[in-house]
C-alpha cells in the first residue's frame, strides 16, 4: 500500500473539501497550508490582493510544521485555481519541500479554467518529482453523486 499524503491549501472551503473526500478513500495523512497573514474573506478583494501580488512576484509566507516530504510515496496535491495555476501558498510550500523520487497528483478546484497550468507550474518547482496530470473539479459542481463517483474512479486508477 502507498503512504499517502493529502496537502492543500483552500481560500474558501471548496478545496478542503475535495481534500476530506480523498482523505476519506484514500486514508494516508493530511497536512493544511496555511497562510501567516490571512487573506480578505471577501472575494474581490482577495482577487485584486493576488493579482498585485502576482504581478509585484510576491510569495506569501505560510504557517511552518510540515517536513515530511520523503515519508509518501504519493502526495496528492490541492489548490483552488488562481489566475489560471496553483494558488501562490502552494507556490511557497513547494518551494519549501523536497518531493524529490516521489508522485504528486494535483487536485485544483476553479471557477471555469479547470487544471490551468498548474501541472507545469508544480513540475518548475519540483523538477525531481513526478507530476501527474492531475484532476480539476468545478466548484459549481463538485459536490454531485456523480462527482463522488468519479473521485472514487479516479483515485482507483492510481491506488
Ligand atoms: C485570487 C483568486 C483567483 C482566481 N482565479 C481563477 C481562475 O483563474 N480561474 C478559475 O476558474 N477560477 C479562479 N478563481 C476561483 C477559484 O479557483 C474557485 O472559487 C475555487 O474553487 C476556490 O477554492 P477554495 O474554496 O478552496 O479557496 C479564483 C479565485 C481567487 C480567490
Amino acid at each position: 500500500m502507498p503512504r499517502i499524503l493529502v496537502v492543500y491549501y483552500s481560500h474558501s472551503g471548496n478545496t478542503r473539501e475535495i481534500a476530506r473526500m480523498l482523505q476519506d478513500l484514500a486514508g494516508g495523512d493530511v497536512f493544511e497550508i496555511q497562510t501567516v497573514t490571512p487573506y480578505p474573506v471577501e472575494y474581490s478583494a482577495i482577487v485584486e490582493q493576488v493579482r498585485k501580488e502576482k504581478s509585484a512576484g510576491f510569495k506569501p509566507k505560510i504557517k511552518g510544521g510540515f517536513a515530511g516530504g520523503q515519508d509518501y510515496d504519493i502526495v496528492l496535491l490541492g489548490s483552488p485555481c488562481w489566475y489560471g495555476t496553483i494558488a501562490t501558498p502552494v507556490e511557497t510550500f513547494l518551494s519549501e519541500q523536497n518531493f524529490s523520487g516521489k508522485t504528486i497528483v494535483p487536485f485544483i478546484t476553479h471557477g471555469g479554467s479547470g487544471l490551468g497550468s498548474a501541472a507545469q507550474d508544480i513540475s518548475a518547482l519540483q523538477p525531481s518529482a513526478n507530476v501527474a496530470h492531475g484532476k480539476a473539479f468545478s466548484r459549481s459542481s463538485m459536490r454531485s453523486a456523480q462527482n463522488q463517483k468519479e473521485i472514487a474512479d479516479w483515485l482507483a486508477s492510481f491506488l
